[in-house]
Formats: C-alpha cells, structure tokens, sequence
C-alpha cells in the first residue's frame, strides 16, 4: 500500500503569517498606503498572492497593479523564511509518518518558487516527494485538479490519499478529488470551514485520524 499525504503549507505545516503581514506591510507602504493588523491579513491568506494583493488594495480603495503584485511576489520569495517556522509538532509529525511509510507532498496556493525556498530554508524540502504551488498548474485549490495534479507528479493515488488543510480551499479541492481531508485545527481558518470533515486539534491528532480515513 502507498499511502501518501498531502498538505497544505500556509496555516497547515508552516506559521507564515508574521512574513506575509510584513512583506503586505512594505508594499502597502511603498505605495502610501496604510497597513493591516495581524488578523486582517489571515483573513486574506489562502487564495494566493494575487488574490492577496487584490484584497489589500480593494481594502484601500486602489485597482489592481500588475507591477505592485510582482513587487510583493519578488519582496516575499526573498524574505518568505525571516520569521517562518513549522507549527510546534510538525517536524516530529513529518518523522512518524515517514517512520510508518507514508509519503508525502504539498499542495498550495503560495507561487511554486516561494513554497520551494521556503521548505529548503526550513530544512523541509527532502520530506516531500513533490509539490504543486499556485502557479504550477494552470489552476489552483479549491479547483481539484491542483490536488488531483499534485498527486500525480508524486506517483499517488486518489485510493491511497489523505488531504489535509486549514482552508475551505483545500476541504473543495478534496471533495472534488474525492480525496478525503482532515482541516487543520491549528491553523488559519475558522473551524466552520472544515464543512462536516474531521478536525484535528493538534499535528499529533493526525496519524490516528489518517490511519482511520484509510482504512
Ligand atoms: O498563499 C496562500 O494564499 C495560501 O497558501 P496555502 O494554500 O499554502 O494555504
Ligand atoms: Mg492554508
């Protein structure tokens, strides 16, 4: 059996949030433009970067800039790792599920390049046997085949597949996939979009609940 799971970076492996909200912050300010509290930029994660700078400058009354969102793109991949860390129990999860054969791979909305460097800074990259950002495929979560396309560059299969996620995004894209999904209790989205799927409270709730999914 191949078990493989896939999961979400931001809000599910990794605190970003610090690195989004300043990298948000210097754009904004670059721009003359006020910036965000903590909770106002967690609340525009998980649809990706040009949602995210769409959101800011909506919020400001600004259009859309195509420049400002590559600005932002280039200042985040370079400082995506400054204050980043995995949520307390995520390395000594990633090792049990390594240990009992699970294989694993990532799935998200972060551009390809950020998620890459910022999974190798953190020492995280050898862990996942692939990884499909925002802009790899020419769709992104909640559409399935982000996850369904994910799961076919690491060799899985959808019989075999656990999703696991902190954002409605990533419980539709599983649904679609017909994947099943555990949502993230640690991480940025309200518990309600976890939408009926089986919540974990901590990363060492989950190899119990996958094993469950599975068997
Ligand atoms: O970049 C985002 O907006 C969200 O990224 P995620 O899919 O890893 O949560
Ligand atoms: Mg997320």
């Amino acid at each position: 059996m191949n078990r493989i799971a896939v999961f979400d970076l931001d809000g599910t492996l990794v605190d970003s949030a610090a690195d989004i909200h300043a990298s948000l912050d210097r754009l904004m300010a670059s721009l003359g433009l006020a910036g965000f509290t903590r909770p106002e930029v967690i609340g525009m994660i998980g649809d990706g970067v040009r949602a995210l700078v769409t959101k800011a400058l909506t919020a400001r009354g600004q259009p859309f800039d195509e420049a400002a969102l590559d600005r932002f793109t280039a200042d985040y991949t370079a400082a995506a790792s400054d204050q980043t860390r995995p949520f307390d129990g995520i390395p000594e999860l990633l090792d049990e599920l390594a240990a009992e054969g699970w294989r694993m791979a990532v799935c998200t909305n972060k551009p390809e390049e950020a998620a890459r460097k910022l999974l190798d800074d953190l020492g995280l990259a050898d862990r996942f046997v692939a990884l499909g950002g925002g802009d790899s495929f020419p769709v992104r979560k909640p559409d399935p085949q982000h996850l369904l396309a994910t799961l076919a560059a690491a060799g899985g299969e959808v019989a075999h597949a656990v999703m696991i996620g902190d954002h409605r995004n990533d419980v539709q894209a599983a649904e679609g996939a017909g994947v099943p999904c555990i949502f993230a209790g640690w991480g940025y989205g309200p518990i309600a979009m976890a939408n009926g799927a089986p919540v974990a409270a901590r990363p060492g709730d989950l190899p119990g609940i996958m094993a469950a999914l599975l068997a």
